[in-house]
């Protein structure tokens, strides 16, 4: 970390002169926003004139006008979101032989002036890449590095960090100014939002963010690391550096609740990008929003791959032969097929390499056939009785027997006299509840409630896939009880076994759109073959076809992922991995094929005691060896004084781990107070005043009152409650925005704040199914101020607080 001292000399000369360093970047930054009224203005102007008419067919006209309107909205999109401290670096590159260096400035987006030369380089281009990267020991081709803190549009400080004063021009050398940026950003107050970083992301983060898109890149790093902020913006520099991979494929950022998505959503449009998806993995199956948890000991179970062995089992289970054969009534007649011969249907349906409700067409259209032939045997016979009585008594003329003789070397029924009697049948209630119940078409959710009803089922399919009775037993419950957490990776599986319900008429549609399609895309094609747009990369005949469609809004990247299941994204980034299981994994890397995924997390934070005991433990399976990891070592959010108290938890529960390196060491010390909890409100008073009255205006100087978390064991919750009343409760998204929050630690994971109160630590170490991990995660929670409260004995773990 490039940390630096100001040059202190005359404290006098100094303030002028870095007024006038002010004075002069405040005339650039003006001239920067200047430019981006003007191109936001343009971007409105074009998009409020919608698509133009042009010349040529009207459709090409159409795709040309929407091309360009949607370039206008993409632009404006970006350019909204970087209003706030849109610019706020600049490098200044060494002087050599030929004459100065290069100055550029660095900002949230790129920009251009008038004559297109560069205003403001993107934090995400390779020119801006030494701003990050330059250290003392390394500083490269740079003479300085300089951090501009506005407000507004107003440049209030400037920090610099000089690598090489004789690489500066004179006029420059006068003009240093200091203060350490992220050491001021860090100790700003907590907004109950995440806010980016890219003014001051530092060196081992910035190689996080700008790995390679390929493979799997694993960031481990102890809790304020910084990994959740460096996931984000290697999101954001991925989609500058492979937009067009990305653009078309989406980013998937699955995060462990909604509260957490909602406190890291607002960093991406700041950043610049639009188009990627949050969801957690109980939004990974669409059309569900599943946040209930399941106990520990069951979650454990249903986050166990043999849980997807029981459901193959399952949908085996669902595809019968009945042990004397199949009997239906129709017309008055007992139809037969053997059983044998329903055994060979099932199989010849089984041994079609495709799931369940697709493989039952061959099946019913097997028993169907069947039926239609024993039917008309049956007509056959009864057409045939009178004549063979005749023929008995030997009164049928020869020329009778000759056709009767012909007749049976020809079969019953032909082709079309076959088909139409298996629709006959297929119309008739009685075969198609025989059917039904032989092969039923499923949902997974039909599947599921089915299996998880019967425990009769379940210990039998259980044991199959290898579960013991007792884990078999866990996974029962009533019909209609809400899905959980744990369920949607088992639905998915179900949802890959059964298939789409592909009725004929669905499948025909499908075939008329595509053949549609195709027409557009050649179009298409040749749309952007005759505008120059293939030169310019910036969109796919696919995508224009797609977007340009009569029926229907146009849908973004994101919506059309989000609403499917078989979405391939091209990049899967996963925060708090730690606390993925087994079959949550497995649901993940079906969204991404190409296995280009960013693992984000602390194994000495996993909290579910379905989660990760090791990275190699969960990623083997897929990439064999093949996934490369990076530390992250540095703590930026929690003072040296409360992470000696986490380090003391981290050295029992996990002594392996190491806990990162605090970056600060001020504020007061952590305390314990024994009181009862019907005391909260007095202290949780005085510490609001506390951390409202400390906060101070970070970069950009944004004014906040502080944020306080009490972090309880759940059973201390409801006294809490009574205590608090109008504290804000739980993992919901509004209770990011009040003062007072009360959550359990699960539910604080990831989240941080000014202040932390910890209510009933032993209670939490007990309560957590991994030991300490929940109070370890608990502890580190807070940017400023630590408070634990207990009513019983301090646990050992905490005793340097006693
Ligand atoms: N380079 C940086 N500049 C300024 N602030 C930073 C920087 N890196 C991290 N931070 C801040 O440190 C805090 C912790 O970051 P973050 O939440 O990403 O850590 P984490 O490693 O995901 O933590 P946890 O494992 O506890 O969830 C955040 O407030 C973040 O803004």
């Amino acid at each position: 970390m490039g940390l630096r001292q100001a040059d202190a000399v005359n404290p006098e000369r100094e303030e002028k002169s870095r007024q006038a360093a002010i004075r002069a970047e405040q005339q650039y930054v003006s001239r920067v926003y200047s430019r981006l009224d003007a191109e936001r203005e343009s971007a409105e102007t074009a998009l409020r004139a919608g698509p133009a008419a042009g010349g040529g067919s009207a459709f090409q006209a159409r795709l040309e006008g929407a091309v360009a309107t949607d370039e206008a909205a993409r632009r404006l999109a970006r350019l909204s979101g970087v209003e706030h401290g849109l610019c706020f670096g600049r490098i200044d590159h060494r002087a050599d032989a030929d004459g100065p260096g290069d100055t550029f400035y660095i900002g949230r987006v790129g920009l251009r002036d008038e004559n297109r030369e560069p205003l403001l380089i993107d934090w995400r281009a390779e020119a801006a890449r030494p701003f990050y990267t330059a250290t003392s020991g390394a500083p490269g081709t740079l003479a300085r590095r300089r951090h501009l803190h506005l407000r507004d549009r107003t440049v209030v400080h400037l920090d610099d960090e000089v690598f090489d004063l004789e690489g500066l021009a004179e006029s420059e050398r006068r003009g240093i100014v200091g203060e350490a940026a992220l050491l001021a950003t860090l100790r700003r107050g907590r907004t109950g939002r995440m806010s980016d970083v890219v003014a001051t992301i530092q060196e081992e983060q910035d190689q996080v963010i700008r790995s390679g898109l390929h493979g799997v890149l694993v960031v481990q790093g102890g809790p304020g690391t910084g990994k959740t902020v460096a996931a984000l913006h290697r999101a954001a520099y991925l989609l500058y550096t492979h937009r067009d991979v990305l653009e078309r494929r989406g980013v998937l950022i699955v995060g462990p609740n909604a509260t957490f998505l909602r406190y890291i959503e607002q960093v991406l449009p700041g950043l610049g990008e639009t188009d990627v998806v949050l969801a957690t993995v109980g939004e990974l199956y669409p059309g569900l929003k599943a946040t209930a948890a399941d106990d520990p000991a069951i979650a454990v179970v249903k986050g166990d791959l043999r849980t997807a062995d029981l459901v193959r089992e399952a949908v085996h289970d669902r595809q019968r032969v009945p042990a004397d054969g199949l009997r239906v009534e129709v017309e008055g007649l007992t139809l037969t097929v053997d059983a044998e011969a329903c055994e060979r249907a099932r199989d010849r349906a089984r041994g079609l390499r495709v799931p369940h409700n697709i493989q039952r067409r061959r099946f019913v259209h097997d028993l169907l056939e069947a039926l239609a032939v024993d039917r008309a045997e049956q007509y056959d016979r009864i057409m045939d009785e009178p004549l063979e009585e005749i023929a008995k008594n030997g009164g049928l003329p020869g020329w009778l027997q000759e056709l009767i003789d012909e007749a049976e070397d020809t079969p019953l029924l032909d082709e079309t006299e076959l088909r139409m009697a298996k629709e006959a049948l297929w119309h008739d209630p009685a075969v198609r509840t025989a059917l039904d119940a032989l092969w039923p078409e499923l949902t997974p959710e039909e599947l599921l409630t089915d299996l998880y009803a019967d425990l009769d089922s379940l210990t039998r399919l259980g044991a199959r896939a290898g579960l013991s009775p007792a884990e078999a037993a866990l996974l029962r419950r009533p019909s209609g009880a809400p899905w959980t957490v744990s369920d949607v990776p088992i639905l998915d599986e179900a949802a890959d076994l059964l298939g789409k319900d592909d009725s004929a008429a669905r499948a025909a549609r499908r075939r008329a759109d595509l053949a549609r399609r195709e027409a557009e895309e050649l179009y298409a094609r040749e749309v952007i073959q005759t505008t120059g747009l293939a030169d310019l990369d910036m969109v796919s005949a696919a995508d224009l076809a797609e977007r340009h469609h009569d029926d229907g809004p146009p849908l973004t990247t994101a919506q059309r992922a989000m609403a499917d299941r078989e979405w391939a994204y091209g990049h899967v980034i996963v925060d708090e991995a730690q606390e993925l299981s087994a079959m949550a994994w497995r649901t993940v890397m079906k969204r991404v094929p190409t296995r280009s995924l960013t693992v984000v997390g602390d194994i000495a934070q996993t909290g579910s005691a379905a989660g990760a005991s090791s990275w190699g433990q969960m990623l083997d399976r897929y990439v064999p060896g093949r996934w490369r990891e990076q530390r992250l070592l540095v703590n930026y959010r929690t003072p040296a004084a409360i992470m000696r108290v986490a380090a003391d938890v981290l050295a029992a529960v996990a002594p392996d781990q190491t806990p990162p390196e605090p970056v600060r060491d001020d504020g007061p010390p952590p305390t314990a107070i024994a009181m009862p909890v019907s005391d909260l409100p007095g202290l949780v008073r005085s510490e609001l005043s506390l951390v409202a009255g400390d906060a101070s205006g970070g970069i950009g100087g944004a004014f906040t009152e502080g944020r306080l978390a009490v972090v309880t064991s759940t059973a201390r919750h409801a006294a809490v409650l009574d205590a608090l009343p109008s504290a804000a409760v739980g993992a919901t998204p509004e209770a990011l925005d009040s003062p007072t929050v009360v959550l359990t630690a699960q539910e604080a994971k990831g989240l941080e704040f000014d202040s932390v109160v910890i209510v009933d630590p032993a209670g939490i170490v007990t309560e957590s199914p991994m030991g300490g991990q929940d109070l370890y995660v608990a502890l580190t929670r807070a940017t400023r101020r630590l408070t634990v409260v207990h009513d019983d004995d301090l646990p050992s773990l905490l005793a340097s607080l006693a």
